[in-house]
């Protein structure tokens, strides 16, 4: 199985859980191949050898980032017919989330992993796993406690480990 896993990030708290996606599957022995790009750096129309596409945005105003959606909408129709698939974002818990209004809006449009989850589907892709979100604890990280160890177990679950 050859994976990889596209992902941006401005702070480095997206490429930290991605770089500890591409590790955790890297080591296991059914995964030919688990490379993780930043989304400047992969070809959208370039993806036929891969078995499972992963990819990953920092949440930004409720979307993924424009390199991210660029690189959804570039892939060509159909690119991922037959490929398996998965999306994941980080952002800023509602909890954790001020002023108090930005709450509604985050309940009202939620985060970035969903939009790319539909990017993927419309290009053909199944996916594996329902979208999954990683907490910051500020607009800059770090990461909340425990993030990492779970992106570790998402990644294992992606390829069927429970
Ligand atoms: C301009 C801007 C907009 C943001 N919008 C959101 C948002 O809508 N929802 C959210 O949860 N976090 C939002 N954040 C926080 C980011 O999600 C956070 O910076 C990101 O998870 C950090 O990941 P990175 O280090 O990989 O860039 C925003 C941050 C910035 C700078």
């Amino acid at each position: 199985m050859k994976i990889l896993i596209v992902y941006d990030s401005f702070f480095g708290n997206t490429e930290k859980i991605a770089l500890t996606m591409k590790k955790a599957l890297g080591r296991d022995p059914r995964v030919s191949e688990a490379s993780a790009l930043r989304v400047g750096d992969a070809d959208p129309e370039n993806l036929e050898s891969l078995s499972m596409l992963i990819v990953g945005s920092p949440t930004r105003a409720f979307r993924p980032s424009p390199a991210v959606t660029g690189f959804l909408k570039r892939i060509p129709p159909k690119g991922l017919a037959g490929k398996k698939a998965a999306a994941f974002d980080t952002g800023i818990s509602l909890e954790d989330a001020s002023p108090r209004f930005l709450r509604i809006f985050i309940r009202l449009f939620g985060y970035a992993a969903k939009p790319i989850a539909a990017g993927l589907v419309k290009k053909g892709a199944s996916l594996v796993i329902a979208p999954e979100g990683f907490l910051v604890q500020d607009t800059e990280g770090p990461l909340k406690e425990g993030e990492t160890e779970r992106a570790a177990q998402w990644a294992g679950k992606c390829i069927g480990n429970e």
